[in-house]
């Protein structure tokens, strides 16, 4: 049996922070803000493949109250969600992702973004589909306070786990 999910996220550029998408650091005058590495695209996909499992979203699993997770990285995220995929019986098809951010640009970044989700989800880069697209200029995004991310994942389940 196959399901899918869904996932979504934001955040706010921050001066003096590292801009860390899918695991790459990209050198920009900006980064983004929060309580992890504030990886938008590994959230999104991290919520897109709990989803498929049926299980609740990233915040419970990694609480943004909980100081010992302060600037984890989005990385060992995605590892403990393959690792609850594997203790469900269930396998990742595949994840596919959207980031819409007027910069920098994700494009020249996207091959090795792919390797290391790829690697922390436990499956080929070419399971991984990563798109990027501005927002024209429009809203918050076109007004270069903050990124989003959305992903969509596929997951098969073993009939004993459905
Ligand atoms: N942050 C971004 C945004 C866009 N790209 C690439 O540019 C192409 C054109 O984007 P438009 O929003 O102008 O349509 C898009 O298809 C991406 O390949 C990017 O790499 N990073
Ligand atoms: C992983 C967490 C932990 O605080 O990361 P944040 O950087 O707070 O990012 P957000 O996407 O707002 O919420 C997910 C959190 O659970």
């Amino acid at each position: 049996m196959t399901r899918v999910g869904i996932g979504y996220d934001v955040h706010q550029y921050a001066e003096g922070r590292a801009f860390i998408l899918g695991g790459v650091e990209i050198p920009h005058a900006k980064g983004l803000k929060g309580h992890s590495d504030a990886d938008v695209l590994s959230h999104a996909i991290a919520d897109a493949v709990l989803g498929a499992l049926g299980e609740p979203d990233i915040g419970y699993w990694f609480p943004p109250s909980d100081a010992s997770i302060e600037g984890i990285s989005s990385l060992k995220i995605l590892e403990k969600v393959a690792e609850i995929a594997r203790s469900k019986g269930a396998s990742i098809e595949n994840v596919d992702s959207t980031v819409i951010a007027e910069a920098p640009k994700v494009k020249p970044h996207a091959a090795a973004m792919k390797e290391r989700i790829g690697a922390a989800l436990g499956i080929s880069p070419d399971r991984v589909g990563i798109k990027a697209t501005t927002n024209e200029r429009l809203g918050f995004v076109g007004r270069e306070e903050g990124v989003a991310a959305m992903a969509v994942a596929c997951i098969s389940l073993a009939p004993a786990a459905e």
